[in-house]
Formats: structure tokens, C-alpha cells, sequence
């Protein structure tokens, strides 16, 4: 299974970044830094469209193999800046997304949107790392760690200045996290894909949206391509969603975006502010 092979590869790596990272260096560096931009704020609260938008930075994936051959990562950050996205997520993973942390630095010095560092956290010291990237927040995903894990990283993140986005898919990942003490600061992300089948459906959207008490934000993730499948989504309460492939795909990046989300400015639409917040 493949994100058993993820977990695999991201085990060799974090066991290289123990002997890079020390996580006191780490701390005097991050005291140096600019504070982080609030993510999950700027999704809730800040978005510009009744619908919130985190813009992947997405060259290929695992399932559907290169996805952007003319992959320039600053340039396609700047599309979707100009288009209104309110932050952005940018792949780290090299070996199964063909991303990279250095495109994670350049976008950092091109944008002013928060970014979400998207990798496979499995270990303390990619928290630390993501920040002194350049991240706003990290990726958690549910499958692959234990609740333990998902607390310690939620708070090792807030202690730096990062949130989480917590992915869930199943409702057995669903139940686990609302169990959770959530802090300000944490989204929920559904993930429509299945990470073990690729199987992508809405409906899990739907389904797990319902179980999210109101207060607690969640974004759907994956999959979405349709000006049917947002107003779909918008149904379901969700605050935003995460989008890589459709927007990838496309020469003219800033009018897809446009055509898929609405003009900016759309807040006050009808479907109005989720009931989520
Ligand atoms: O390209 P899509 O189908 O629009 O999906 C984006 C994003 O949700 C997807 O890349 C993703 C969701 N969760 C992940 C976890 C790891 C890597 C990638 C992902």
C-alpha cells in the first residue's frame, strides 16, 4: 500500500533530520523569524469569497503521475495570489509529489498568503523544519499517526506560530480528532481521496462534514473541479476547500481559478458564512 511506503521513506528522512535539526537551534532561529500569518484565520474570518481557497502548488502525485510538465512554482503562486486564492498549500515531498522544501522558500519570498508546508508528518522535527521554511502551517494526517501524536503535534505547531490542518477520512479518523482538545488555530481537512485507494468521492465531504460541531472550521480536500461540485460543497457547511490538480492542468491559472471560485469580493452571496463559525 502506498502510504504505507510513504510512511516508509518519511521514517529514512526524519531519521537524516535528527542529525541535522537540533531542536534548540531550531527555536533561537524561529525567535529570529517574522511571526507566522494565521492561517486558519485567514480561511475563517479573512477569506474574500463565501467560500474560503487554499491553492496547492502540486507538480504530480502518486495516483496521477506528472500533473504540471512546465512546473514553475513562483510563477504559479503569483497566478493564484493574483487571483484572489487566500492562502496556499506547496508539496515538500520529492520523492512520490516531485515537490521540494526549496519550492516551499521561493514561494515564501514571492507571496504574502500564508502557506501550508504539505508533507507527511510523522515526526517533531518536520514541525520545526516547516517553520524556519517559511510554513504558516502544517498538514497532520490522521492516518498515519495516533492521537498522541496528533495532540503533541497540534501543540508543538501553536507553540511555534503554526496551525494544523488535521485531515481525516474515514470516520473512524473523524471520531478521533473531534475527541481531541482543538485549539484556535485548527482546522478540520476532509479528504475526499481515499490516500489507500485514490478513490476520490464528495460524499465524504458530506457525510464527515455533518459530525463537525459548530466552531470548529473544516475544508474539503481533493478532487473538486466543478462549479457543481463547489455549490455542492457549500452545502455542506465546509469553510473552504484545498485544490491542486483542476487549477494545475489549466495554461491560464488565474482565470481558472476565477471561472471555479466566483469573483472576489462574493462573501456576502447567498449560502452566506458557514455555520461553522
Ligand atoms: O489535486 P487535488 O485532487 O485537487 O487535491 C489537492 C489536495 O487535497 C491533495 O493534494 C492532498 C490531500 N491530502 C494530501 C496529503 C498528502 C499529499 C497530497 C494531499
Amino acid at each position: 500500500m502506498y502510504l504505507d511506503r510513504i510512511v516508509e521513506t518519511k521514517r529514512e528522512e526524519t531519521a537524516k533530520l535528527a542529525a541535522t535539526l537540533s531542536i534548540p537551534q531550531a527555536l533561537e532561529t524561529i525567535a529570529g523569524m517574522p511571526a507566522t500569518k494565521g492561517f486558519a484565520k485567514t480561511l475563517t474570518a479573512g477569506r474574500k469569497r463565501d467560500m474560503g481557497l487554499i491553492a496547492e502548488v502540486k507538480k504530480a502525485s502518486p495516483s496521477k503521475g506528472l500533473i504540471r510538465p512546465d512546473f514553475d512554482p513562483v510563477a504559479i503562486a503569483l497566478a493564484y495570489e493574483e487571483a484572489g486564492a487566500d492562502c496556499l498549500s506547496v508539496l515538500t515531498d520529492a520523492p512520490y509529489f516531485q515537490g521540494s522544501s526549496e519550492y516551499l522558500q521561493a514561494v515564501r519570498q514571492a507571496v504574502n498568503l500564508p502557506l501550508l508546508r504539505k508533507d507527511f508528518v510523522i515526526d517533531e522535527r518536520q514541525i520545526y523544519e516547516a517553520r524556519i521554511l517559511g510554513a504558516d502551517a502544517v498538514l497532520l494526517i490522521a492516518a498515519i499517526l495516533t492521537p498522541q501524536q496528533i495532540s503533541t503535534f497540534m501543540r508543538t505547531a501553536a507553540s511555534i506560530g503554526l496551525d494544523s490542518l488535521i485531515e481525516v477520512h474515514s470516520l473512524e479518523e473523524m471520531k478521533t480528532v473531534l475527541e481531541l482538545e482543538l485549539s484556535e488555530g485548527v482546522l478540520i481537512g476532509i479528504n475526499n481521496r481515499n490516500l489507500h485507494t485514490f478513490e476520490t468521492s464528495l460524499a465524504a465531504s458530506e457525510s464527515l462534514g455533518k459530525l463537525v460541531p459548530e466552531g470548529v472550521p473544516f475544508i474539503s480536500e481533493s478532487g473538486i473541479s466543478s462549479v457543481q461540485d463547489m455549490d455542492f460543497l457549500r452545502n455542506t457547511g465546509a469553510s473552504g476547500v484545498l485544490i491542486g490538480e483542476c487549477f494545475m492542468r489549466q495554461k491560464d491559472i488565474q482565470a481558472a481559478v476565477n471561472a471555479l471560485m466566483g469573483p472576489v469580493g462574493s462573501a456576502a452571496k447567498e449560502g452566506g458564512v458557514s455555520i461553522h463559525e
